[in-house]
């Protein structure tokens, strides 16, 4: 697949013309020239080019301030945005809960809801894993309520592309992430606010009157699971409430799935 670049009258822009949808797997020169020309654009700028060019393209989101920011964004570029996909752990707290059904009914975008294997509830997961699964281990309890249910997801919706609410200034792993990714399986990430700051965010969720978790307002910032959720305080970083004072930045959703996979199953 070979790609032209065209440039603006000052030169700065240099848009990479490919197929659309874009033909995959993508060389990692593609995939540098792509990068370097969405740093150029804007969040919305970015969806565009995502919604031409990226094949079977859904959104994944937890329903955090970046993923809602996306979804507010993406409906008023297209008729018709991206599906979601919502990885639901049972764990979620009820704000959470209630937060998928506003925003179903505000965007009336479809979400696909995918729960540990064979679970229904919260009782049919510890039915198969123990109570308090995530004490015994955290990465065989990311990878049961979490990456596997994804990695289902993406098979059974023929997923190709995913949209995510990763952004740099969110730090850890984060900090040198880039507008979009291949993950080992061959999956495209889209992160289209990766540049942006958690302040930035906040106008444009209160700017645009976007729909956003009750917690939000008792003095969480990032949430996820109740047990591993906390209240950040004044100064503190968007992320210190999530698996506080343990040793542990990420969900395992975007770590390499093949070494999830391995030290859960052994396979
Ligand atoms: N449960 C679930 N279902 C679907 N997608 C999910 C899920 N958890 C995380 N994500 C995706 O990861 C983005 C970052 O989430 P977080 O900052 O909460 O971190 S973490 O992934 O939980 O470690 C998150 O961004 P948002 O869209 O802003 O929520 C999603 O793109």
């Amino acid at each position: 697949m070979a790609s032209t670049s065209t440039s603006d009258s000052s030169g700065t822009a240099s848009a990479p013309s490919f197929s659309k949808p874009l033909s995959l797997p993508l060389t990692s020169e593609q995939l540098d020239e792509i990068n370097a020309y969405l740093s150029t654009l804007s969040p919305q700028q970015i969806l565009s080019w995502a919604i031409d060019h990226l094949p079977n393209l859904f959104q994944t989101t937890a329903f955090g301030l970046t993923g809602l920011v996306a979804i507010d964004m993406l409906s008023k570029l297209t008729e018709s945005p991206p599906p979601l996909i919502f990885i639901d752990t049972l764990y979620h707290f009820q704000e959470t809960y209630e937060l998928v059904q506003d925003v179903e009914k505000k965007y009336g975008v479809k979400v696909n809801v995918f729960k540990p294997d064979g679970c229904e509830t919260v009782q049919d997961f510890e039915k198969k894993h123990g109570e308090r699964f995530w004490e015994v281990s955290e990465d065989a309890y990311d990878y049961w309520v979490k990456v596997e249910p994804a990695q289902r997801a993406y098979q059974a919706l023929s997923v190709k592309s995913v949209i995510t609410g990763r952004r740099a200034s969110q730090g850890g792993e984060r900090s040198s992430i880039k507008p979009l990714e291949v993950d080992s399986t061959g999956l495209l990430k889209l992160n289209p606010l990766f540049k942006w700051t958690f302040p930035l965010v906040q106008a444009y969720i209160d700017e645009n009157d976007v729909p956003r978790n009750k917690l939000l307002a008792q003095g969480y910032r990032s949430v996820g699971d109740w047990h591993s959720t906390s209240k950040v305080k004044e100064g503190e970083d968007e992320r210190a409430g999530r698996w506080k004072g343990r040793n542990k930045t990420e969900c395992g959703l975007h770590k390499d799935y093949f070494s999830m996979k391995a030290q859960a199953t052994g396979v």
